[in-house]
């Protein structure tokens, strides 16, 4: 089985690029190590601190935010950094080539269920001269790599540096990244979603429509039945939307008018649609394709709706119509 050096070298990817990648790969083992000892290394739970977005921020948000920074500072290829977890971008070395955007634990509420939790990462090329917030507004469509490392049963590495989606898995033993699928490819149907039903009845009126419609099964208009995963850490239902297909959504709601969207353009949405792009899926907020917004600020939430193609059509195909003839479904 190929290492992961092995594939980039087999890849052609340039040697910054190469030593980038092996970098974020290396501290996820070190996330990984951390994530696994749990409360036997006093990890888990939450601090007195929230994020700049207001959320509480978990331990094992801080301990990763600063493994991976500290990682970077070293680095040398880093110009700057932008994260979840940081109020501000983060200027690294004053010769790198690219900016690197991550979310260091995604699903950070799973974390003392002992459930599903990943890192997220983006990289982007560093335009010349003063780093500044301007720098990072690059589309998705600019990301000269993206991945995630999932923590799970094992510790899995899913890359694009735009040629495809490899998938490695850490060996326990000799500590390396193998490669364990070499093409990962998105099933063009499905009949299997994720939303959080919860939010329902905050739901614009496009998704409350064709939510119903997946729910009515064989006896509605899409003449078959659906089932539901919700694993409330998007690394994880966009890892089992890249393994078996299926349609993940976190769309627009009115739960809270300051917030109608909730997961973030340039540390989630971004990597994760040119990953399901990469693997012949689609991505798009439902009125918009991911990879082309023009982001205006780092910190930028957006709706969500990926995964398999004709099924991401399908939803898509509810948006733009006129619903104000349709019943009420609060
Ligand atoms: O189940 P909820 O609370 O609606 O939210 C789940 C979503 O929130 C997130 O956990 C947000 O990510 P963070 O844990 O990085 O804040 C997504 O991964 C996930 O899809
Ligand atoms: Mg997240
Ligand atoms: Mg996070």
């Amino acid at each position: 089985m190929q290492t992961l050096t092995q594939h980039l070298t087999s890849q052609a990817v340039n040697d910054s690029l190469s030593q980038l990648i092996l970098t974020l790969a290396d501290t996820s083992k070190a996330i990984s190590h951390a994530v696994r000892h749990g409360a036997l290394a006093g990890v888990l739970g939450a601090t007195e601190q929230e994020n700049v977005q207001g959320e509480t921020q978990k331990k094992l948000d801080i301990i990763t935010n600063d493994m991976l920074k500290d990682a970077l500072k070293a680095d040398g290829t880093v110009r700057g950094l932008a994260s979840e977890e940081e109020d501000h971008v983060v200027e690294v070395s004053k010769g790198g080539q690219y900016l690197v955007c991550f979310d260091p634990l995604d699903g950070s509420s799973n974390i003392d269920i002992n459930s599903l939790v990943g890192t997220i990462f983006s990289v982007l090329p560093a335009p010349a001269g003063e780093l500044t917030e301007t720098s990072f507004l690059q589309s998705g469509r600019a990301q000269l790599a993206a991945g995630y490392v999932l923590y799970g049963p094992s510790t899995m590495l899913a890359l694009t540096t735009g040629q495809g989606v490899q998938l490695f898995t850490l060996h326990p033993e000799t500590n390396e990244f193998l490669l364990t699928d070499a093409a990962m490819s998105i099933s063009p149907d499905t009949a299997e979603f994720a939303i959080n039903m919860s939010n329902q009845r905050f739901w614009e009126a496009p998704m409350q429509t064709y939510i119903a419609d997946l729910l009515l099964g064989k006896i509605g208009p899409r003449e078959k039945s659906f089932n539901m995963r919700w694993i409330a850490a998007m690394v994880g239902d966009v890892h089992r939307v890249l393994s078996r297909g299926g349609i993940f959504t976190y769309p627009t709601d009115n739960k809270d008018a300051k917030k109608p969207y909730k997961l973030r353009l340039m540390y989630e949405a971004n990597p994760m649609a040119f990953l399901v792009e990469q693997a012949g899926g689609k991505a798009s907020t439902g009125y918009e394709t991911i990879l082309d917004i023009i982001p205006t600020q780092i910190h930028q939430r957006v709706a969500v709706i990926l995964g398999s193609s004709n099924e991401v059509d399908a939803c898509l195909s509810y948006h733009g119509l006129d619903y104000s003839e349709e019943p009420n479904l609060d």
